[in-house]
């Protein structure tokens, strides 16, 4: 089926590339100003599409950052809710726990350029106001109220920024797609509507981008080689990764501990 729509499509199909604008087409042939000045867009644009069947086979890593995990697991879980939807087997996702979002950037270019994943998925939330509890002491009784606070300093700004090039720089510096999947919100609720509430959830969007950012794998195949060929070449063979220590999770994929040190 051919679809003609961006990279940023939620409903990919299969890869596409439409065929080559034909030189008898008159706008194609027009000059370029006069494409211009008419506001057509003609054929001489390719258009490439995406298709997620393609990640069956694909190797992904999750890692994700264990501060503000009441955010961040159900971060995880979309992630991990969008991987089995588009057929990604459990046995081909390694989900790696680091502190906190600061440490994600050194965690993905590791593993990035480990050389055994087709993309790694960056999760973390960043609150600028966090909850703090408070304790009220009346006679003998403690009333415990949760309270959301503002930090003192510039805590959140820093974090924030050092989570979005760190993992624009495990990207760059892998060569493998570092998805930026780190919430930095004004708030708790923000982060909670963005992670399975009325903002839907970044989470599950950030698996659904490393699945088409995954297709620039399956793409050169198929622009050099026959079908046949190309079809061959993306059913790529990853060697499985002996991980040292890791518990199961609710849906089975491999779960890893680390504080920052890799193998
Ligand atoms: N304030 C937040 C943090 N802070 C912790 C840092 O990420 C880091 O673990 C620590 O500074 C040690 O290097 N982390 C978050 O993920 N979210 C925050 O809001
Ligand atoms: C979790 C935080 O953001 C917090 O520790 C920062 O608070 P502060 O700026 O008052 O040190």
């Amino acid at each position: 089926m051919t679809r003609h729509h961006s990279l940023h499509s939620t409903d990919p199909l299969l890869f596409h590339l439409p065929p080559h604008p034909s030189l008898s087409n008159p706008l194609f042939a027009a000059p370029a100003a006069e494409k211009k000045r008419l506001n057509v867009r003609t054929e001489a644009v390719r258009e490439v599409t995406g298709s997620l069947t393609k990640a069956q086979g694909h190797r992904f890593a999750i890692v994700v950052a264990r501060f503000n995990e009441i955010v961040t697991r159900p971060l995880m879980n979309g992630a991990l809710d969008t991987f089995d939807k588009y057929s990604v087997r459990e046995e081909d996702i390694d989900v790696i726990w680091v502190p906190g979002a600061f440490e994600i950037g050194l965690a993905a270019e590791k593993l990035g350029k480990s050389g055994k994943y087709n993309a790694i998925i960056c999760i973390g939330a960043v609150l600028k106001h966090f909850m703090d509890r408070v304790l009220l002491n009346v006679s003998n009784l403690t009333f415990c109220f949760a309270n959301t606070v503002r930090g003192d300093t510039t805590h959140y700004d820093a974090v924030a920024n050092s989570a979005a090039s760190g993992v624009l720089s495990a990207g760059l510096n892998s060569g493998v797609p570092c998805i930026f999947g780190v919430l930095t919100c004004e708030d708790m609720d923000q982060a909670l509507n963005r992670a399975g509430g009325k903002a839907g959830n970044k989470g599950s969007e950030a698996a659904l981008t490393a699945g088409v950012n995954d297709l620039n794998f399956v793409l050169k195949p198929k622009l050099i080689l026959p079908f046949i060929c190309g079809n061959l070449l993306e059913s790529n063979l990853f060697l499985l990764v002996f991980l040292s220590s890791f518990s199961l999770s609710e849906k089975g994929t491999k779960e890893r501990k680390i504080n920052c040190r890799f193998v």
